[in-house]
């Protein structure tokens, strides 16, 4: 919509308090906080300490979590963002917690995670970009446990690393796929052992996942100690304390575990800390976050990404399990755009052939929307569905989909507007979230961890994304009899599966039935706590589109940014 001002033109407009003005009311003091210039600040560790002991932790959890998206995305972080404004419209303290973006989606197809319009955090070229230096750290820390592991080799291999058994690869903020596979070593005994490695988006990094769930610079430190980084030459593993790295590695992270605060367009605190995928890790923002928040506020709002079968299993599953806490209420994010591309075969995506009104390709569309409301309901927990309404969606198609969710489903739905009104476009669902988050709700996890490895992979592959069951490919049965003797076997299980589909196949849209979920690899994150699962192709290092976003950019001469949305 050529009239509707970009998200740059919005937030470079937009009016902001000074950081320590906008958490005062909810109980941080300025000297809470290390400020980082006057509109972002981390929250000391011992101030989040003396919060948690001072306040109760009574506030209510509302996830968003969303349908199957377009490539694009269809609106969680901006319906988070619109919804910690809108709670407080109505009279509801809210804060909001989102994870701060990578580099790679920045410059490749998604652009920011900033939300978008009028529901955007601030400064947003900042959060876009450098922000706080949280991604900076976790690569220069996870490199430097590469760096110590290859020298540790060079040196005399005393721990005999299996040269051929490392897992730890290389981690860069960028989506540049030709490092994926590469061979290091090369250039003779001057520089080293040849070996094939690789490198992940930071995002995808074992640390990323480390910082999201630490709950103290001591837990912090115990979770680097036992990360597995390679294994003997009798399958024993080795970790970043048998390699010494451990304390260099803590200190590179010392800053980067204090959640960052920044504030909302319309000046609601938002905690922006950490940041995994939901595909290729557990997808959600730091726990440290969400703790602080829960014991500030009478209502947090928090994102987890992609569908409902990657960000909200895995925040039901692990991040509920491990941070003792769960949702009172669940809004699902659903869009005209995305009905409509689960409405036909479409792979890959057309998305500009979906932008004339036609209601019939919305209700084809319902079976995806459908399957993501009843894996929400097998956690108990109540849903809300958010119809997010984009520029080009019309009233019957809107109405469909409400029609849709109250007479075939039963469940409560409201049309958000928050992209283009800011919180007042998000009052009716937050009053819709109230209503369910006070209703009760029997919250319960799909498994419980000290079931067998291959029964989790089982569960959360039937009964979420509608698998008739596993097959296990490469080494992976072999992986699971090796973690299962290392007494690994009752950690929780973190799936690593493409964002496109409900299914392991990118290419099959809606609910797909009649296929089977093929595991390729199962690996432990013992500094996390939970055992990652590959499946199909899904990549920890993706690649920049024929058109990546970063060409549309540019800075003129006085700052002023273009093209970052
Ligand atoms: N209602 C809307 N109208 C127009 N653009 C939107 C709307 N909602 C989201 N967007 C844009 O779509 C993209 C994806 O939104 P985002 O909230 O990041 O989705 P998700 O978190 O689900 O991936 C962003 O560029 C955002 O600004
Ligand atoms: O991990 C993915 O997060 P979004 O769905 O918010 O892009
Ligand atoms: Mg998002």
């Amino acid at each position: 919509d050529a009239s509707f001002p970009t998200d740059y033109e919005i937030a470079d407009a937009a009016e902001t308090e000074h950081i320590a003005d906008v958490v005062e009311p909810f109980g941080l003091d300025r000297e809470d906080l290390e400020l980082h210039g006057e509109d972002k600040a981390k929250v000391r560790l011992d101030a989040i300490e003396e919060t948690v002991a001072e306040h109760e932790a009574d506030g209510k959890l509302v996830l968003v979590t969303g349908m199957t998206p377009t490539p694009l995305g269809e609106g969680k972080t901006v319906t988070t963002v619109g919804l910690g404004q809108a709670f407080n419209r109505i009279g509801k303290d809210a804060l909001v917690a989102i994870r701060e973006p990578s580099l790679g989606p920045v410059f490749g197809v998604k652009g920011g995670a900033a939300g978008g319009g009028y529901s955007q955090v601030l400064p947003m070229e900042d959060i876009n970009l450098h922000f706080t230096g949280d991604l900076h750290a976790l690569t220069a820390a996870h490199n430097l446990i590469s760096t110590m592991l290859d020298n540790h080799i060079k040196q005399g291999n005393e721990l005999d690393v299996a040269v051929n058994w490392v897992n730890w690869p290389r981690a860069m903020d960028m989506n540049d796929r030709v490092l994926r596979e590469t061979v290091i070593g090369l250039g003779g005994d001057v520089t080293g052992v040849p070996r094939e490695d690789g490198f992940i988006l930071t995002a995808a990094s074992e640390l990323m996942a480390v910082l999201c769930l630490a709950d103290s610079l001591a837990d912090l430190k115990e979770r680097v100690a036992r990360i597995i980084v390679a294994y003997d030459g009798d399958g024993d593993p080795i970790t970043v304390d048998d390699i010494d790295a451990t304390g260099a590695v803590t200190i590179l992270l010392k800053d980067a575990i204090k959640p960052n605060v920044v504030q909302t367009i319309e000046g609601t605190p938002a905690f922006v800390h950490g940041g995994p995928f939901a595909n290729i890790a557990h997808g959600t923002n730091s726990l440290m976050a969400d703790r602080l928040a829960s014991h500030l506020s009478e209502y947090l709002v928090t994102e987890a990404g992609f569908g409902s079968d990657l960000g909200a299993e895995k925040f039901m599953n692990i991040v509920c399990r491990f941070g003792e806490m769960e949702p009172d209420a669940v809004t699902l994010v659903a869009s005209v755009r995305a009905l409509k591309y689960h409405g036909q075969d479409m792979w890959p995506p057309e998305l500009d052939e979906l932008e004339d009104e036609d209601v019939a390709a919305v209700e084809r569309g319902f079976e995806n929307l459908d399957k993501h409301v009843r894996n929400l309901q097998q956690f108990g927990v109540p849903v809300v569905v958010a119809i997010n309404r984009f520029p080009g969606d019309t009233d019957a198609e809107v109405q469909a989909v409400v029609d849709h969710c109250e007479e075939d489903l039963g469940v409560r739905v409201s049309e958000s507007t928050v992209f283009s009104d800011g919180g007042a476009g998000g009052e009716d669902l937050a009053e819709k979230l109230v209503d369910a988050a006070e209703s009760d709700s029997d919250f319960e996890y799909l498994y419980e961890a000290d079931v067998p490895i291959t029964e989790k992979i089982e569960t959360i592959a039937t009964e979420i994304y509608g698998a008739d069951g596993v097959e296990y490919h490469g080494d992976a049965e072999e992986d699971i009899e090796r973690l299962t003797d290392l007494g690994f076997d009752d950690m929780p299980v973190c799936m690593s599966k493409t964002f496109h589909s409900l299914s392991d196949d990118p290419s099959r849209k809606g609910a797909p039935e009649d296929w089977t979920l093929e595991v390729t690899e199962v690996y432990p994150s013992t500094g996390a706590g939970f055992l990652v699962v590959l499946t199909g192709d899904v990549l920890t290092l993706p690649g920049l589109p024929a058109e990546p976003a970063a060409a549309g950019m540019d800075i003129d001469e006085d700052g002023t940014i273009s093209g970052l949305f």
